[in-house]
């Protein structure tokens, strides 16, 4: 059973986007954004260290292996870890159309449940955009990139700028983020567009 939320329904003057030409080649490995990202951080013991890579056109694939750390009901994982293994996925979207932007609305299909150890094969694709707002689907597949699917998720996501986060987010971690040469250069890819 799926029905999206009118929200998620892309507007009658919605575009497909097209691919930035500085976006990550088809096949390359897409580092993390944020080493202390619960979704992709090498930082975080107990993150996903969700693995994503560049696909053709406007999508992208990733990878997660559930670890115990991860599990909701004995031997499975959450429910909230799988949405959040989704988000991570979409999010990553932004690489291919070097747009910074956050999550607005994600509406996950839980479609089966999916045992501690299980590597989830999770495919996104931009599907529309219409001014800041950015239309997306993915699903994640258990079994192999071509199993059956365990989840999938419409969102909706709206840029920003990279200041959001500078504004938003605790002054400790924005200092040290601020400090870092390397996380202020995969930030500032994300302002020049063309
Ligand atoms: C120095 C450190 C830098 C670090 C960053 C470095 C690099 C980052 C670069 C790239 C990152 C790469 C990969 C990222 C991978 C994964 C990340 C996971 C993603 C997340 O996990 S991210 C966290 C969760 N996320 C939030 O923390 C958002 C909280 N929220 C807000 O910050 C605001 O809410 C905001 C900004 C969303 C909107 O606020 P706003 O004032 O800018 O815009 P406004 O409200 O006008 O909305 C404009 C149009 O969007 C429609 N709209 C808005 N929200 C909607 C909703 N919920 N449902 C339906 N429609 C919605 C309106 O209806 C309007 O539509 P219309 O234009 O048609 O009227």
């Amino acid at each position: 059973m799926s029905g999206r939320s009118a929200a998620l329904q892309p507007p009658s003057d919605a575009v497909t986007p097209v691919r930035h030409p500085d976006a990550p080649a088809p096949g390359e490995l897409i580092g993390s954004h944020y080493g202390e990202c619960f979704g992709c951080g090498d930082g975080q013991p107990h993150g996903l260290h969700l693995r994503v890579r560049a696909g053709e056109g406007l999508g992208i694939t990733a990878e997660f292996t559930v670890q115990p750390a991860h599990q909701g009901a004995p031997g499975l994982a959450h429910g909230g870890v799988l949405t959040t293994a989704l988000d991570e996925t979409l999010g990553s979207l932004n690489w291919l159309l070097r747009t910074v932007a956050v999550t607005g609305r994600l509406e996950t299909d839980f479609v089966r449940p999916v045992p501690v150890g299980t590597t989830l094969h999770l495919a996104a694709e931009v599907t529309a955009v219409a001014g800041r707002k950015i239309y997306s689907t993915a699903t994640g597949r258990i079994g192999g990139p071509g199993g059956p699917v365990a989840v999938r998720a419409d969102a909706l996501f709206i840029e920003v700028k990279v200041d959001h986060f500078v504004h938003h987010g605790r002054q400790e971690e924005i200092r040290v983020a601020m400090n870092d040469p390397d996380q202020v250069r995969r930030a500032r890819a994300f302002e020049v567009n063309p």
